[in-house]
């Protein structure tokens, strides 16, 4: 049977964007796929349709008819594009996706899916009333990895797991200096830029929340999954961003803990990624032993499971590689295309095609519950981001959604 083909729409040009845009043009068969194919139909820049046009041009486009608009406002009209891929920084997410919603656009929005908890509750009102699919573009949760892992725990491996720890910190400490190291940006890049609703949680938090969550949430039964109590402490970097901030969710009635750590001046394994680690970025602790996941835990390839020490205690490590499409020329050194973003676009395209509205892997319930505990963080923590980008009142011609 013919694969069920997925027409793109991409809102922004910046790095995720063009990672995303290569990653779908990969050839599916290299990652085992025949179900799904994707399109590229049309990619957008707020600055101008040049830009558009050279984010086309570096991705390499092979439809030569694909389009290039100078405006959001403009992509979100063309009646060719089944679903908009929203990669604009999270202080745009809210209006942007409202923006693809309202003109009828499914949309998968890169994460933290927006600034606040009420924020997605009305992009998830919105997708409801619409009849629109809608989803947080958690790209590491589709990994065979994880759903391998996930696997593991409700098969009982482990026996009863009690806790996760997981920390992402990015290694951007300057020497000598109070400020961080985000090169020529500075303090205005996206990463501690308050306007961008920058700092720590946000950007990196959000992925050992996905660890703690998938583990100790999305694995358990419907009538199980609880909203954590949470304990946080937050510390503020001199833009006002979250620079170091530790989190521990209690799972009360299931008497779990997930402890989720980021911080942007610290290394999670300073010895480097992959093979090159020693430690674990996330420890899962169960009754009977735990599996330990290498980092970075966006990206994760490799895991082991060590059962309790005993007369059978034993290690095992696996190696989960990102395929690669070879066809497709990669950077200097690297051996064609392929990130590990296909795979939550392949979920997204299968929703499509079976009239799904969310993935049941982020449901809308989930990454509410997420944002909600994100919100709590912030509250203990006293992060206050701008008025324009924690507003939840939609409105189209916000400087958010750049020129009509
Ligand atoms: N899943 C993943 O692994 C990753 C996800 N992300 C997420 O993707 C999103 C974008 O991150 P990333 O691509 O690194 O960011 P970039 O700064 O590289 O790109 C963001 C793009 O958004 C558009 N944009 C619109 N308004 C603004 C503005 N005021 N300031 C800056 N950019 C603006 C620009 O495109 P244009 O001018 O064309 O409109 C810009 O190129 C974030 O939400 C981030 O969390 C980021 C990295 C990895
Ligand atoms: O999502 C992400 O993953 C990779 C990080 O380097 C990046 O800052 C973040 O946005």
């Amino acid at each position: 049977m013919a694969p069920h083909n997925v027409r793109w729409g991409i809102m922004a040009t910046g790095g995720i964007a063009t990672t995303f845009a290569k990653d779908i043009l990969c050839d599916p068969s290299t990652r085992d796929v025949s179900d799904i194919a994707h399109t590229i139909v049309a990619a957008a820049s707020s600055s101008s349709q040049s830009r558009a046009q050279e984010f086309l041009d570096a991705i390499k486009i092979p439809n030569k008819d694909a389009k290039a608009y100078g405006s959001y406002h403009e992509l979100v009209k063309d009646q060719n594009i089944d679903i908009v891929y929203v990669a604009t920084p999270h202080s745009h997410h809210f209006q942007n996706a409202m923006l693809c919603l309202e003109a009828g656009k499914n949309v998968l929005c890169e994460k933290a899916f927006t600034v606040n908890a009420e924020q997605t509750r009305r992009l998830v009102k919105k997708a409801k009333e619409k009849n629109l699919f809608l989803m947080e573009a958690v790209w590491t949760r589709y990994f065979p990895l994880s759903i391998k892992i996930r696997e593991m725990i409700t098969d009982g491996k482990i026996g009863e797991v009690l806790r996760v720890s997981a920390d992402l910190s990015c290694n951007c400490n300057k020497p000598d200096s109070d400020s961080l190291n985000f090169g020529s940006d500075g303090d205005k890049s996206r990463m501690v830029n308050m306007d961008l609703a920058g700092g720590a949680l946000l950007d990196l938090g959000i992925y050992s929340l996905t660890w703690v969550f998938q583990i100790l949430y999305l694995t358990q039964k419907l009538e199980k999954r609880e909203k954590p109590k949470v304990l946080a402490a937050v510390d503020k970097y001199h833009t006002g961003a979250d620079e170091m901030t530790s989190i521990i969710c209690h799972f009360e009635k299931n008497r779990t803990m997930g402890v989720a750590t980021t911080g942007l001046r610290l290394a999670t394994q300073p010895d480097g990624e992959g093979s090159a680690a020693t430690g674990p970025a996330c420890r899962i602790q169960g009754t009977k032993g735990e599996i330990q996941v290498i980092g970075p835990l966006y990206r994760p390839t490799e895991y082991r499971v060590i059962m309790n020490r005993g007369p059978k205690g034993q290690v095992e490590d696996v190696i989960c590689p990102i395929p690669k499409d070879t066809n497709r020329e990669g950077k200097e050194g690297e051996n064609g295309w392929g990130h590990g973003m296909f795979w939550e676009a392949d979920e997204a395209g299968r929703c499509l095609r079976d009239g799904k509205k969310q993935s049941d892997t982020i449901s809308w319930e989930e990454s509410i519950t997420i944002m909600e505990v994100m919100d709590e963080v912030r509250k203990q923590g006293g992060v206050v981001y701008p008025e324009l980008i924690d507003s939840t009142t939609y409105d189209e011609k916000s400087p958010l959604n750049g020129k009509a």
